[in-house]
């Protein structure tokens, strides 16, 4: 499960912890970008988002943080995450990708998009405030690789797109950047451990006025 995480939020822990007990695998791995491609680089360093993804997870064996993209000096494109990923486990392993509903559909914007699928399974997840409004590109990709039996991701290393609903968290780094800005704090949004890093590295403009 890739993802910005500026900062990581329960949103992004509860997906990636649900998912792991649905799928009955032991471990999920949460995939910091360094140089997101698609959107502003955030102000916070891939090593300070590294850092809070460590932290939120210190205490739950079953999620686990990949630094290959913080370490890595290219830009981070999913497909080339993926083909490392794939050098390490090989052809035959299943690989999923988590995605959630707003990033789905912006997979026609990816680097190399076709290629994602023939790397990967996609889960996507439903996300409280995003429709699946699919365009007509989107229909396609959902027509030719939607299943709903989810035993079917391990038969076959990619191909495959999954949807699952998990409890519903409107959360979004968006409103933990703005609380903090506003000088409100983010308690029970985002772990305590990630809580007490923003305020020791007073990051998002935190003042140590809440
Ligand atoms: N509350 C949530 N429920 C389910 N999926 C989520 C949730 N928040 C984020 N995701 C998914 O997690 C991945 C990483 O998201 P990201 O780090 O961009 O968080 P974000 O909250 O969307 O951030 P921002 O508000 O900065 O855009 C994306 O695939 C996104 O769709
Ligand atoms: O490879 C791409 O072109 C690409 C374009 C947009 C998003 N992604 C990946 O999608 C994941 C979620 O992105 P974000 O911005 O919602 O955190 C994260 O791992 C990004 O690197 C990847």
């Amino acid at each position: 499960m890739g993802g910005t995480f500026d900062p990581i939020h329960n949103g992004h822990l509860r997906t990636a912890l649900e998912i792991k007990q649905w799928l009955g695998v032991a471990q999920v791995t949460l995939l910091p970008s360094k140089v997101p491609v698609h959107r502003q680089q955030p102000a916070r360093s891939g090593e300070q988002r590294l850092a809070m993804v460590k932290l939120s997870i210190a205490d739950e064996p079953g999620l686990i943080a990949d630094d290959r993209e913080v370490l890595s000096d290219e830009a981070s494109y999913s497909v080339l995450t993926l083909e490392s990923l794939r050098r390490e486990v090989g052809d035959t392993t299943p690989v999923c990708m988590v995605l959630g509903m707003d990033s789905y559909l912006s997979l026609p914007h990816w680097e190399r998009w076709q290629e994602l699928l023939d790397l990967c399974h996609i889960l996507v997840v439903k996300r409280p405030g995003w429709v699946y409004q699919p365009c007509e590109l989107m229909q396609q990709i959902s027509r030719r690789h939607e299943i709903t039996d989810k035993d079917k991701l391990f038969n076959s290393p990619a191909g495959h797109v999954i949807f699952r609903e998990l409890t519903p968290l409107s959360i979004s780094a968006t409103q933990i950047r703005n609380l903090i800005a506003a000088d409100q704090s983010p308690r029970y949004l985002i772990p305590d451990a990630v809580w007490d890093f923003i305020q020791q590295q007073k990051l998002y403009g935190f003042e140590s006025k809440i």
